[in-house]
């Protein structure tokens, strides 16, 4: 642990035309540290993370990065090439959908090799042993390893997923909605493996989900999202034992009620 943030994130706000997508949202992030960004549908949360991540550039506000040499960045004055460069070594972003992720029609050795070929290994051998090694990890048995993730059900496809992503040893994964649209038994695996990897890896990641059962088991610390806005964020034990923001205190007892 160190004592300064990997990503300090200040007043940012994003308007499509006059339609608020977030509004004014300030905080670090540590390292080894899990984000969730909870709300729901249209409260912002997507909009948030795509301009973290730079998917998407804000209205105003600043996001920096500390670099793996110690300095902060702006990612908005970085140059393109230079933010490729970090989304391709030191992030990670799984999205709901594999298949944005995953390239469909390539084999699943191939999914997660051509990340380590895009960070310079060379080496066919190294890359194959490290692609079946985090099949392994994430699940996946050995001899699915020339198969096509199209042939894969969903919860493999999302397991494949993050095998790509993390092969590559990121910083911060940033991740949206990452067991959406999986049967419920599905998710509580995906959810339990994810759980161990990012304690493993000591990861950072912002998770965005509308599912607080998610935001419970994987993140430390969350944020509620309503209308754009803020309304309360805190430890995430604290946010769903002691919800102090009406909004959130309704929240948390819908999902209790079901
Ligand atoms: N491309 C866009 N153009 C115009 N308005 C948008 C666009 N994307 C999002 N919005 C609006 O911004 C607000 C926030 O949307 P956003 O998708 O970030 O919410 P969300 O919490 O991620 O919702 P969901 O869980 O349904 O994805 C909504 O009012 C939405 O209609």
């Amino acid at each position: 642990m160190t004592d300064e943030p990997l990503l300090r994130v200040r007043s940012i706000s994003k308007f499509y035309g006059n339609r608020i997508g977030c509004n004014d949202i300030s905080f670090d992030l540590w390292p080894g540290e899990v984000l969730a960004v909870v709300g729901e549908s249209g409260s912002g949360k997507t909009t948030l993370l795509n301009c973290l991540s730079t998917r998407l550039l804000p209205t105003s506000g600043t996001v920096s990065y500390r670099m793996r040499y110690g300095a902060f960045h702006d990612l908005y004055r970085m140059s393109e090439a230079e933010r490729r460069f970090l989304m391709r070594t030191d992030w990670g972003f799984v999205h709901q959908n594999p298949s944005d992720g995953l390239r469909m029609t390539v084999s699943a050795g191939a999914n997660v090799g051509e990340r380590l070929m895009a960070v310079g290994q060379r080496h066919y051998g190294d890359i194959r042993a490290s692609a079946t090694d985090w099949l392994g990890r994430v699940e996946i048995s050995e001899d699915r390893i020339d198969d096509q993730p199209r042939a894969f059900s969903g919860g493999m496809r999302q397991r494949l997923q993050i095998a790509r992503n993390l092969v590559t040893g990121p910083r911060l994964v940033f991740m949206d909605e990452p067991t959406g649209g999986l049967d419920v038994s599905v998710q509580a695996r995906l959810l339990d493996l994810l759980r161990g990897l990012v304690h493993e890896l000591g990861l950072s990641a912002i998770v965005v989900t509308h599912d607080l059962a998610v935001a419970r088991l994987l993140s430390h610390r969350m944020i509620v999202m309503k209308d754009g806005h803020v309304v309360e964020s805190g430890l995430t034990d604290r946010v769903l034992d002691d919800p102090q923001a009406p909004y959130t205190q309704l929240l948390v007892s819908s999902i209790l009620q079901v």
